[in-house]
């Protein structure tokens, strides 16, 4: 998971109310990088709900704070300070077993750079998730290839990685983060690598599968072709949220 990885750092008990009915909300979240004269803070004060279905795009230039709030979105990384919770569950007291399964089973991810396992398949790499969760490999298997079927690349389930172009690479890390019951997609430039024929066939899956079952999503990128797609259109420049972020 490259910049995401962080290793999650003790817990600190917060007071807050849980947001009723948001799948996620952040409340006055800060991150800061860095010390001293070198410190960044990336994110500055961000109050965020998303609901269940909700298709929200995340805009800001370079350095603005997405792929950072995207993070802490999904408890990759840890606030400095304010309160994230996931389907109203505040998880900066969990311990990172239980972290670690409470994400997998509510969050799928999808990166820029897809971030497969070059050395398994396509059905394997969608698999992986379930066989995480103890789901025996032929189920597994089984569920993995329907996954890939619905996002219109079934034919490559047993084709690695290199084998296979951007937007199929891309189209596999889909229907990976959309395997099982997910219910929040988070997605950082999911499209910035790709040509406009591929982003556009991505953006059909993502779109039209998370619409079809309810699940949220949280788009972060700089491609206008999203725009349409959003119920809500966020800005962030500086680390500081503009645009609704209460929503419905
Ligand atoms: N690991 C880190 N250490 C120090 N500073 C960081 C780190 N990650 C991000 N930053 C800084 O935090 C700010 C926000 O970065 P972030 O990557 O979240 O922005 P972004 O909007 O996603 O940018 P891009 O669109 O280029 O990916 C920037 O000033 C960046 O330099």
């Amino acid at each position: 998971m490259g910049e995401f990885e962080e290793i999650m750092q003790a817990p600190e008990v917060t007071e807050t109310e849980a947001p009723a009915g948001a799948v996620l909300a952040l409340e006055s979240v800060c991150r800061d990088y860095g010390q001293g004269a070198a410190a960044v803070r990336a994110v500055d004060g961000v109050t965020l709900r998303v609901g269940a279905g909700e298709f929200v795009v995340l805009t800001g230039v370079s350095g603005s704070g997405k792929s950072t709030l995207l993070a802490l979105a999904g408890y990759l990384q840890r606030p400095s300070s304010g309160t994230v919770w996931l389907q109203g569950r505040d998880l900066s007291a969990a311990d990172a077993t239980e972290l670690a399964a409470h994400r997998r089973r509510i969050i799928g991810y999808v990166f820029q750079e897809y971030n497969l396992v070059a050395d398994l398949t396509a059905a394997e790499n969608t698999a992986l998730p379930l066989e995480l969760e103890g789901t025996r490999p032929r189920v597994a298997r089984r569920r993995a290839v329907q996954a890939l079927e619905e996002v219109g690349v079934g034919e490559l389930a047993d084709r690695f990685p290199e084998q296979t172009s951007g937007g199929q690479r891309q189209r596999v890390a889909i229907a990976r983060a959309l395997v099982g019951d997910k219910r929040l997609i988070l997605a950082d430039e999911p499209t910035g690598a790709l040509d406009s024929e591929s982003s556009a066939a991505v953006m059909a899956a993502l779109v039209e599968r998370t619409r079809e079952r309810g699940i949220s999503v949280v788009v972060a990128t700089h491609d206008p072709a999203w725009l349409p797609h959003a119920n809500r259109v966020l800005s962030l420049r500086d680390g500081h949220l503009s645009g609704d972020g209460e929503g419905r």
